[in-house]
């Protein structure tokens, strides 16, 4: 499962290290202002980042452990040929007494296990949502507010969180802090994970929950040596005071570690005496969960290579008419000997066209304006909430100039989806997208389409994020039929909107005819440079 393999920038091959930055496992993002960013790439000279994305025990939200970096290649597909989500987390319960070592086992199990997309969960996120009225406060200041009942807790949001992300869905975490005894005002935005490491008190006590762990582990630490780590934490980080932590341990939290925690231990699939130090125990765990994942490993792209062949191409298809201007354009663009500076202009002249073409299929309604005449015109307008264009990097970003062209004050998303060349599976890098992209209109713009792979962890990954099927347009340059096949067997209300579908795919699944890398000739990376301004030389943006 762990996967170092070369990669493929759609299309590019890059060396991993020097043109991506290493990645990180997974992160989360407040989810505040404009763009709710789902970044895996860390900016360049940006400082690298631990492994999981830990969403409640610190903030910002990094992991607070570790002695090593864990570098990901990507999320790989989580869904079937079918655009199914096949593949479920693997989620792991920590239980054990409050300082027990839940967390610090947490983050030795990801350190080990050197799997990309893990997420570690807390369940102090989950702390009631409402804000305690002033006399709660007031005993919480003191120290006489019950936080280790299980009632304490908003059961019924972590469950649906848990199950979410557990689908591989994206979800949004409260942040718990502490020293106010509230959650902050923003929510973190995490999406969904290989592995969810999901750990609290509480974790085994109810029914609903323990059915979504695949594996329950107890740590189980010795008291005294809870309570001191107890006290040594909670004044360092939590601002507390020496008797606030004791009187707080006497009356709640030893009484709730003998009444609701401890029993739970029986119901552990493993118990980790000692916690963090206890290495066996932990590699044990990690040889487990990595043979579950290989178990869990899919083949998309064989899987799509084989299936839909043969057929009528979909209704939901549209192909811009072939006029002698468009095989124009395709004749010289299609041409392999076709300059840069050419392939760029012309390529351009046809997408403009290509997204003319798709703005038609946007919905509209009747409208009456008046002319300077002072006469009426019984004209139409858009009847949307809002459009947003989201480019399958990089060469899908080559369509956003023509877009945003056409379409005034459009909002641009980005999803990075790269090849890798040792599975040949596409694998998700980087996500950006506009926050509440769930009401809009999307185009979502790729230059070429073969298998579909790739469109369709990006359409996932759009549903994902509460698009709705129907509002999606799947806008390429070139696509070859079994990409249209699969994409439309798999979302059959995504329209399909392209200027050429070519018959087959060789053998590298390139399509044929074809047009060749269509982002190594237009960002001319593909060694064949015959640029004539140098001034002019477009670059990817990201
Ligand atoms: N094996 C260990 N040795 C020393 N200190 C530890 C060990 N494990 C955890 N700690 C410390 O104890 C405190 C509580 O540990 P943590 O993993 O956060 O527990 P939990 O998540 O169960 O509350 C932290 O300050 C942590 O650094
Ligand atoms: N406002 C709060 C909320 C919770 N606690 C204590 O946190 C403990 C659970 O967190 P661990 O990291 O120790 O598992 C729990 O025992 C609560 O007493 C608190 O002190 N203040």
């Amino acid at each position: 499962m762990a996967s170092t393999g070369r990669r493929r920038l759609r299309g590019r091959q890059i060396p991993m290290e020097t043109e991506c930055g290493k990645m990180m496992s997974s992160r989360s993002d407040s989810g505040s202002g404009e763009d709710s960013l789902d970044r895996l790439l860390p900016p360049s000279g940006a400082p690298r980042r631990k492994s999981a994305t830990s969403l409640s025990k610190s903030e910002p939200p990094l992991l607070r452990t570790g002695t090593r970096t864990i570098y990901t290649a990507g999320r790989p597909p989580w869904y079937d040929e079918h655009g199914a989500q096949s593949k479920e987390a693997f989620v792991i319960g920590l239980c054990g007494g409050s300082a027990s070592g839940k967390t610090t086992v947490a983050n030795k199990i990801i350190e080990a296990l050197d799997v990309p997309w893990v997420v570690l969960l807390s369940m102090d996120s989950f702390y009631k949502v409402r804000d305690l009225s002033p006399e709660e406060q007031n005993l919480a200041a003191s120290n006489d507010y019950n936080f280790d009942h299980p009632g304490a807790f908003d059961f019924e949001l972590l469950v649906s969180t848990l199950r979410k992300l557990k689908q591989g869905k994206s979800v949004k975490i409260p942040v718990y802090d502490f020293t106010t005894h509230r959650r902050q005002k923003d929510w973190k935005n995490v999406y969904g994970a290989s592995v969810i490491i999901f750990e609290g008190i509480m974790s085994f006590v109810d029914k609903e929950l323990l059915q979504l762990l695949d594996m329950k582990i107890f740590v189980d630490t010795d008291s005294d040596i809870r309570l001191v780590r107890r006290l040594r934490r909670d004044i360092t980080e939590r601002g507390r005071d020496i008797e606030g932590v004791i009187k707080q341990y006497n009356k709640f939290v030893k009484p709730a570690f003998e009444q609701y925690i401890e029993p739970t231990m029986r119901l552990a699939d493993i118990v980790v005496p000692r916690g963090g130090g206890n290495m066996v125990a932990i590699d044990l765990i990690v040889q487990h969960v990595q043979s579950q994942l290989e178990e869990r490993e899919l083949s998309v792209r064989a899987l799509l290579a084989s299936a839909q062949q043969n057929q009528p191409l979909p209704q939901t298809l549209s192909v811009l008419e072939s006029t002698a201007q468009v095989r124009g354009l395709h004749t010289i663009i299609r041409s392999k000997d076709t300059s840069r500076d050419e392939f760029i202009f012309y390529s351009k002249r046809l997408m403009r066209l290509l997204i003319e073409h798709a703005l038609t299929f946007l919905p509209s309604q009747p409208c009456t304006v008046q002319t300077p005449q002072g006469h009426e015109y019984e004209g139409l307008s858009y009847n949307g909430r809002g459009i947003t264009g989201v480019s399958i990097l990089r060469a899908g970003e080559t369509m956003e100039p023509a877009l945003r062209a056409v379409c005034k004050d459009v909002r641009i998303g980005k999803i990075l989806i790269q090849t890798n060349l040792d599975s040949g599976e596409p694998e998700l890098h980087y996500l950006r997208l506009p926050k509440d992209i769930g009401e809009d209109h999307v185009i979502l713009m790729d230059s070429t389409v073969s298998t579909g792979a790739a469109a369709m962890m990006a359409v996932r990954v759009l549903l994902d994020h509460e698009v709705q099927e129907d509002k999606i347009a799947l806008v390429s340059l070139l696509m070859a039929e079994l990409g249209v096949h699969s994409v439309a067997y798999a979302f059959p209300k995504v329209k399909i909107i392209t200027t050429a579908v070519d018959k087959s795919l060789d053998d590298n699944l390139h399509v044929i005819p074809g047009i060749g890398d269509f982002g190594d000739r237009y960002f001319g990376t593909d060694g064949t440079d015959r640029w004539r301004d140098e001034e002019d030389r477009e670059q990817p943006s990201y």
